[in-house]
């Protein structure tokens, strides 16, 4: 697998594009554990973002019914359709933050780094049953981070809000070419079952966590112009609003559900940004 990839390499005098983020894993080992953690059958579609030079693609078309693969850099596509005949993969060429993508059960990538918020938003808007996802490992210690924790943030809250999220692996920089400046991780992604996902107002989320280290009352108070409310207004209601002296970062999916039902209540969020 490591003597395809550099041969590809040297056959195109390939570049890699640090600003798509493309560093290949040469590791085969941790390519079959992602592979076998996917639990993939025939019957499964598998998307995969960013399949660069088809090292990980091929292992996944090997086990899946059908693999998307949405690629941005139109030259790794061109190489990928010379240099395999895969009957089960659609490459997909376009920019996976901004394309369409298709139904899909699973999805098994080693993303770009700089897409890893806009893709992880994304994909928590979509059904699907598992994730297996290689994150810079700053970010995946985010999405796993739990409430009061010294890096829970809005990603962690809005990931954990909708799904099961275990960090389940760490990789080392040498584990891709070029090598690039931080660790990686590997993250399972599971949606909680319908009944469980908690849908919040993003709007207000953002609000508070402008201010995470203050008070529930204070990060309000000074961001009641994002959730469309004047502070002198906001201020009157605020002695009796559930968790109001807790620190925003030590809010759970459930408290700011909390939250978000007493605004409404009180008719606090601008009918702008309510949930429809
Ligand atoms: C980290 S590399 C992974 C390549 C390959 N899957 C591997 O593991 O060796 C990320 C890949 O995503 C592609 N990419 C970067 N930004 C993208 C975007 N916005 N949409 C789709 N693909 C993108 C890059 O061109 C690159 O091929």
């Amino acid at each position: 697998m490591r003597d395809r990839l550099f041969s590809i390499i040297y056959k195109y005098n390939l570049h890699p594009n640090k600003n798509l983020g493309q560093n290949f894993l040469i590791v085969p080992d941790i390519i079959e554990r992602n592979v076998e953690r996917a639990e993939l059958s025939e019957k499964d579609i598998v998307l995969e973002i960013g399949p660069g030079l088809g090292v990980l693609t091929d292992e996944l078309a090997k086990k899946a019914g059908k693999v998307y693969a949405i690629e941005k850099d139109r030259r790794i596509i061109e190489i990928l359709r010379k240099e395999y005949s895969w009957p089960n993969v659609k490459l997909i060429e376009g920019d996976a933050v901004k394309v369409e993508w298709p139904r899909f059960d699973k999805i098994v990538s080693n993303l770009p780094y700089q897409i890893s918020s806009p893709v992880t938003f994304k994909l928590l808007k979509h059904e699907f049953e598992r994730a297996v996802l290689i994150y810079q490992l700053e970010f995946a210690e985010r999405m796993v981070a739990k409430p009061g924790d010294r890096n829970y943030s809005r990603l962690s809250l809005m990931v954990q809000a909708k799904a099961n999220v275990e960090l389940v692996e760490r990789i080392g920089k040498g584990a891709f070419w070029p090598k690039p400046k931080v660790d990686s991780a590997v993250v399972i992604i599971e949606p909680k079952p319908e009944g469980e996902r908690i849908e919040l107002n993003e709007n207000l989320v953002k609000a508070l966590f402008q201010h995470r280290r203050s008070t529930v009352v204070s990060a309000l108070k000074k961001s009641a112009h994002m959730i469309g409310v004047d502070k002198k207004t906001i201020k009157s209601y605020l002695s009796s609003l559930p968790h109001a002296e807790k620190r925003v970062f030590q809010l759970s999916p459930e408290d700011v559900l909390d939250i978000e039902a007493y605004l409404e209540e009180n008719d606090l969020l601008s009918k702008k940004w309510r949930k429809v």
